[in-house]
């Protein structure tokens, strides 16, 4: 397979792996005699994460018990897997309850500080594999300029702060401009979600300052959590670069997919069009092969959901079913999905959910409040929308991909909060398996499939 130069990551897939750890960052570089469309002198790598003290395990069996135990925030915010717990870098800052971190160098939990010489421009490669947390960075007195997202180019930007979903990667670029006998915060804060978490902090240090002094001023406060107009903002300023491939200008299907917490026999779920997903014990990919009709539920999920649906109440009927979730999409065809939010079980309680597709990028055509309606996609943009992985929907509203489904396979595509996907939030995209040829010895060795040759 061509891998398409950018940022990425890689994680586990299997239960919660990817909160027990099990992930690592994918920088694929240009091809050579490429070159970028931006310069710049040098690289660094970010990966945030988030960390809970209580095990995957323990988690996993509390979001599937009854009564439910969610697994709450995160006891810690890490960059590149390191962070700090009971002090903080900035404690004397912004809460005088927990102690300042005394770090003597080279600790393991020590956060990496990006030391970088004056008037140089520095890439910034930023991944989030968040289990939960959506984040927000900013780094003090500097500016950053948005030049990738997800691996595509986008039309730069400049911004004080970024905010990164789960599952999202962006390249920024940063001028060491400011005086350089001084260092300067890093900071990244949670958002969307009512924030119990520290600040996760590292230093931009310039070669002149040593990494120990710290700066004198208060690292750049998060904006506040609910300030979904920021988030937004942020979010509708990404256009594609000039010259990025553009998405074709009509659909031959449209799948609207709603997203609702439900209950379950008492169970706490998450579901798409009233199918909350649950993976069968045998792969998709060979039970759909080999025509292994029993290897899951054939029922084919919704492409729409009621119409008298109130997306801005709690459900009447909080009540889910379950399936397999899998959508049989013709091969190469082009396929348009609403992903609209709704209420949670709580009273006005709708959550940020950042839903990434495996084997395609999409472009996003548009955001809109309240609920979807005919007449909508006239505001869709067809000239210029970002091509990603990853995107958001936002508490009480929509947003419209595009995508051509032409990758022969079984795709999941889900919301990359881990607890999420492990209620079900998610649904399969099948399209043109008869096409797949060989499938790796390997990814037929459980279930149904256990013994085939292919
Ligand atoms: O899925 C979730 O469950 C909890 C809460 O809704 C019920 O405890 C929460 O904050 C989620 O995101």
């Amino acid at each position: 397979m061509m891998m398409q130069p950018g940022t990425y990551f890689y994680h586990g897939h299997y239960g919660m792996q990817r909160s027990a750890g099990l992930y690592g960052s994918l920088i694929v570089d240009m091809a050579d005699g490429e070159k970028e469309p931006f310069h710049y002198d040098a690289e660094f790598n970010l990966l945030l994460s988030d960390w809970w003290h209580k095990s995957v395990h323990e988690q996993e069996v509390g979001l599937s018990s009854n009564p439910f135990r969610w697994i709450g925030e995160p006891q810690s915010l890490l960059i590149n897997g390191r962070g700090q717990y009971n002090c903080s870098l900035a404690a004397k800052f912004s809460n005088s309850s927990i102690s300042q971190c005394k770090f003597e160098g080279n600790e393991k939990c020590a956060p990496p500080v990006l030391k970088v010489r004056p008037n140089k421009t520095y890439r910034l490669r930023i991944a989030s594999t968040t289990a939960l947390a959506s984040l927000n960075l900013a780094i003090e007195g500097h500016k950053m300029v948005v030049v990738e997202a997800d691996g595509n180019h986008v039309q730069p930007f400049a911004v004080n702060d970024l905010d990164i979903y789960s599952g999202e990667s962006y390249s920024v670029l940063l001028k060491t401009d400011q005086n350089p006998y001084k260092n300067y915060w890093v900071s990244i804060g949670v958002r969307g979600r009512d924030p119990k978490t520290n600040q996760a902090l590292t230093l931009l240090s310039y070669s002149a300052t040593p990494a120990s002094k710290l700066p004198a001023t208060q690292p750049p406060v998060t904006p506040r959590w609910d300030d979904y107009n920021h988030s937004k903002a942020f979010t509708k300023s990404i256009y594609a670069l000039m010259g990025s491939p553009q998405p074709p200008k009509t659909y031959n299907r449209r799948i609207i997919l709603l997203n609702t917490q439900n209950r379950l026999n008492g169970f706490v779920k998450w579901a798409i069009n009233n199918v909350s997903l649950v993976l069968p014990s045998t792969p998709y990919l060979g039970s759909i092969k080999f025509g292994l009709n029993n290897a899951f539920d054939q029922k084919t999920p919704p492409d729409n959901y009621d119409s008298s649906y109130d997306i801005m109440k709690p459900a009447p009927n909080q009540n889910t079913t379950q399936g397999s979730g899998v959508y049989s999409i013709t091969l190469n065809t082009t396929v348009d999905v609403i992903l609209q939010n709704a209420n949670a079980l709580a009273k006005d309680v709708s959550e940020i959910h950042p839903w990434h597709l495996h084997g395609h990028d999409f472009w996003v055509l548009g955001y809109g409040e309240g609920k979807f309606k005919d007449g909508d996609e006239k505001t869709f943009n067809l000239k210029n929308p970002p091509l990603r992985n990853t995107a958001v929907i936002f508490p009480f509203g929509w947003t419209a991909l595009r995508f051509v489904a032409d990758n022969p396979g079984v795709w999941a595509f889900h919301c990359h909060i881990e607890p999420h996907l492990h209620m079900g939030m998610g649904v399969i995209f099948a399209q043109g398996v008869h096409r797949v040829g060989q499938i790796p010895k390997q990814a037929l060795a459980c279930g149904l499939t256990g013994n085939k040759q292919n």
